[in-house]
């Protein structure tokens, strides 16, 4: 029986600011190993209504098996030759948020005077962290040692312990907006101030700083989007088939 992809199946891409939603209806009748049809909507419900969160966090705490939920997910993503180079700092201390933001406001004042005129006055006007409001906070690492020194499959493009991390962060991600959690990346920090301020070895490398918490909205949009700094660009633009250049939007590919 034929089977339509998901972007053929028409995943309605969202450009009118409504979160697309998955058609997924039940196209095969014979028992296989796909999701039931309510599943499937779940997971790319997950997908869709993932935000990046800075606001509207909630005092709520989040119970410790929930949390634990939440990074066993992080932990089940893919690593190159199962690597799995990550480690998770959690942070409740106020003290430790209060440094955290410390550094924020210092690489925010330096980011911002990268801009002039308006796109300056909008850069000043948006709000790219949550760390005090969030109840958790969590440092995500990556030991570029872990695994020893010839890991499966990293041996051409050794920052592929950084990607698997990535992909520990956005199972995160997922995981915790189907727990109503929102998850904010904040990257506007000196990296090695960080390390210092949570205690990180010197060859673990720091790569993400998130702020975890309830919230009492998620956005439909991201906020980039509703503030006009940019919009998303329509996926048929970066689908090439077969070569860079051969879109179904005839565009000749953005560089
Ligand atoms: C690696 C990385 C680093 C950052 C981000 C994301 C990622 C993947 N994002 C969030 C980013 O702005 C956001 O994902 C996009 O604007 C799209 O919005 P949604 O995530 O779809 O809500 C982000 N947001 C923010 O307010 N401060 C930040 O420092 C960062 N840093």
């Amino acid at each position: 029986m034929a089977r339509e992809t998901g972007v053929r199946r028409g995943l309605r891409s969202g450009r009118d600011g409504v979160a697309p939603r998955a058609s997924v209806t039940q196209e095969s009748p014979e028992p296989c190993h796909e999701f039931s049809v309510p599943e499937r909507e779940a997971v790319y419900r997950a997908i869709f209504e993932r935000r990046d969160v800075r606001r509207n966090f909630l005092p709520t705490p989040i119970p410790d098996r929930i949390l634990t939920r939440v990074l066993t997910a992080a932990h089940h993503a893919g690593s190159v030759g199962f690597m799995q180079p990550w480690d998770f700092v959690v942070v409740r201390d106020r003290a430790t948020k209060g440094a955290v933001k410390e550094l924020f406001r210092q690489a925010n004042a330096e980011a911002a005077a990268r801009y002039r005129g308006e796109r300056a006055a909008l850069y000043r006007s948006l709000k790219l962290e949550g760390i005090e409001e969030a109840p958790i906070n969590i440092g995500v690492t990556c030991s570029r040692q872990r695994g020893g020194p010839h890991v499966l499959g990293r041996s051409t493009v050794r920052d592929t312990d950084l990607y698997s991390t990535c992909c520990a962060i956005q199972n995160l991600w997922l995981a915790a907006r189907a727990e109503g959690i929102g998850v904010g990346w904040v990257s506007i920090l000196d990296h090695g101030a960080l390390k210092r301020v949570l205690g990180v070895p010197k060859p673990v490398t720091v790569l993400a700083y998130l702020c975890l918490g309830y919230v009492s909205d998620f956005a439909t949009k991201p906020d980039l989007e509703s503030a006009g700094w940019r919009a998303r660009i329509p996926v048929e633009e970066l689908i090439h088939y077969e070569s860079w250049g051969n879109t179904a939007a005839g565009s000749e590919g953005r560089r």
